[in-house]
């Protein structure tokens, strides 16, 4: 049992979605879509706070969605920024304690199971820095100017998230790539930067990030099997 607090970004515009409104208030199964991301860690007693990162546009939308869904003790919002990597930035200073294990995840990854929660936490008090991926299932190629090669398919895994540090570890990795100009597309290049270590804990394929509108169906086919799952 490792107790941690996480900054769920939810402050990104959506743009690949192509809908209406920000895609975290998509409805699944009548629920908005960060509600059902929030759902898993308001159940997870682990979880001592919740940083929820937002545009400060939606901050009332933002703040009567969660009033309805009861999470106002354990919710904190903190104002975005342009990239995603300036989100989790801000969602790191506002965070209450410096100390412990800290979580990042997509406010848009609604189906991260508690076992693998429990698994990433433990690795990540143990070894300072880790995330849940899974293995590559295509073959990737790379295009260069000098033709296309294939990548060693077995050393390749697809990263996802939570991705869990120990504070002091992703702070400091922040203030490096902030320094040095690095962009990453997820926190654990940050550290990689470093040279730390960083483990990967085998996650779940269904651990799905809602991108483009084929997502939302794939998302629904995941819940379906869920409830179907339940009636068992
Ligand atoms: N400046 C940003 C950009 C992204 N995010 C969040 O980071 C997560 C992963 O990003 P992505 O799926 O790319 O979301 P968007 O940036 O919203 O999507 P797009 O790139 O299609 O606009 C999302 O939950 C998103 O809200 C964020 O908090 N702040
Ligand atoms: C962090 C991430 O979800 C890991 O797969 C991903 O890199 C986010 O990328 P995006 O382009 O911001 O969706």
């Amino acid at each position: 049992m490792v107790p941690y607090q996480i900054i769920i970004l939810a402050a990104g515009q959506g743009k690949r979605m192509r809908a209406k409104q920000n895609k975290q208030f998509i409805c699944l199964e009548d629920k908005p879509l960060i509600v059902h991301t929030l759902d898993v860690f308001n159940e997870d007693h682990n979880c001592t706070s919740i940083n929820l990162v937002i545009n400060p546009n939606e901050q009332s939308e933002m703040e009567n969605l969660i009033a309805c869904y009861k999470y106002m003790d354990k919710v904190k919002f903190v104002h975005g920024g342009t990239e995603r990597q300036d989100s989790v930035y801000q969602g790191l200073k506002a965070c209450d304690s410096k100390e412990g294990v800290v979580l990042i995840h997509d406010g848009a990854r609604p189906f991260v199971k508690k076992d693998n929660l429990d698994k990433l936490t433990e690795e990540a008090e143990r070894g300072g820095a880790a995330l849940l991926a899974v293995p590559v299932t295509d073959t990737i190629k790379r295009k260069t100017a000098s033709g296309l090669t294939s990548l060693n398919r077995s050393e390749l895994w697809a990263a996802q998230t939570p991705q869990a540090f120990h504070f002091s570890i992703i702070e400091k990795a922040h203030e490096h790539a902030k320094n040095t100009g690095f962009l990453g597309t997820d926190d654990a290049s940050l550290v990689e930067q470093l040279r730390l270590p960083v483990e990967i804990v085998q996650g779940s394929y269904d651990n799905i990030k809602l991108t483009t509108p084929e997502d939302v169906e794939k998302a629904q086919a995941i819940l379906n099997k869920r409830s179907m799952n339940e009636g068992e």
